[in-house]
């Protein structure tokens, strides 16, 4: 593109933002239903409900509510729902074979949406975290996460999703080369149209917090992610995870988190056009909902802003914890207007 600049009054660039209408036929970027993917936390019992304080007006949700919350999505246009358990401390272990229960709570969640409401996609969590006594996304041996013994997990963890019936799964333990161990695991046990999300280029970030609050990691986490989690200094490292993890096998690629790292979306879609992803984290979400609650800022606008910036800067969908909010501002005729 080579952008045409001439001066007043050749160019007059407030004429094609004088009415709505205007404003509408000049707009470059869209925002749709279809972008969203819905990332919502599972606790157990039946019919429990429990507030994250840390993340305003969302919940953790038993099975059997995360089923009605599946089908209020669904009903919204939202094809997509990714499941975040609240695994109960008594089953966290060192090795966490909780991970590859097939009647954990996630795959439980799993099974139970897609019989209910086969038509949403149901996306999981490919790592250790909720199942580890130390809080990590992989194995620790003396104070080391093994990569390669956690492939071996993330596997077994993986092949038991696709086996319940999850559509897309979404490694996010950023150990490497797991994503082809998984496609080669997926090919040979039949599940070949199962997709995988990588969490290609995922930081180590500070603004994962109230989501370690949601699936009660705080406490156990024992040091940091550091070893495994990107710098966010890096941008050029961010490519070679994300053509690495594409070779591999990778359907989708998804780049966490999202606001402060918009630039990443925008040079991974550039370079390689595959399906691309933001993840709008827990503390995106809490700073948004936090400053509107005490009146600082417009949530409404900021939350559609914010995920029009997403689109803005390349990617084909956000998984944000406002997808139902906003698809219901997007269903109700909303335009920058
Ligand atoms: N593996 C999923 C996450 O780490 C989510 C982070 C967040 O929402 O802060």
């Amino acid at each position: 593109m080579r952008p045409i600049s001439a001066p007043v009054p050749a160019t007059r660039f407030r004429r094609l933002r004088r009415t709505p209408a205007l404003r509408a036929l000049s707009q470059e970027t869209l925002l749709a239903v279809g972008d969203l993917i819905w990332p919502v936390f599972v606790r157990d019992g039946e019919g429990m409900r429990e507030p994250i304080a840390s993340m305003p007006g969302l919940e953790r949700l038993s099975v059997d509510l995360i089923v009605e919350a599946a089908e209020m999505a669904a009903g919204l246009g939202i094809p997509a729902i990714c499941l975040f358990p609240y695994t109960d401390p008594a089953l966290k272990t060192e090795a966490c074979e909780e991970a590859w229960n097939p009647d954990n709570l996630a795959n439980r969640a799993i099974r139970a949406i897609k019989a209910a409401v086969p038509e949403i996609a149901v996306m999981t969590d490919v790592a250790l975290d909720p199942y580890n006594a130390n809080g990590h996304d992989g194995l620790v041996k003396d104070g080391v996460i093994l990569n390669d013994e956690t492939i071996e997990a993330l596997v077994r963890m993986a092949l038991v999703q696709a086996e319940c019936g999850a559509d897309i799964l979404g490694p996010s333990d950023m150990m490497d080369g797991r994503i082809g161990a998984m496609r080669a695991a997926l090919e040979a046990a039949g599940h070949k149209d199962v997709a995988i999300l990588s969490y290609a280029a995922k930081y180590a970030s500070a603004f994962y917090g109230p989501f370690r609050d949601a699936v009660g990691a705080s406490g156990a986490l024992k040091g940091d992610k550091k070893t495994y989690q990107m710098n966010p200094a890096n941008s050029d490292e961010a490519l070679r995870l994300i053509e690495r993890d594409l070779r591999e096998g990778a359907d989708m690629v998804m780049i966490k988190p999202g606001m402060p790292y918009l630039d990443i979306c925008r040079r991974v879609k550039d370079a390689f056009g595959a399906p691309t992803y933001a993840y709008q984290v827990s503390g995106e979400y809490a700073m948004i909902k936090g400053a509107a609650e005490r009146g600082w800022i417009d949530g409404e606008k900021a939350m559609m802003e914010s995920l029009m910036g997403f689109k803005r800067a390349g990617c084909d969908g956000i998984l944000t914890y406002f997808a139902p909010e906003a698809a219901r501002k997007l269903r109700s005729g909303w335009t920058w207007g």
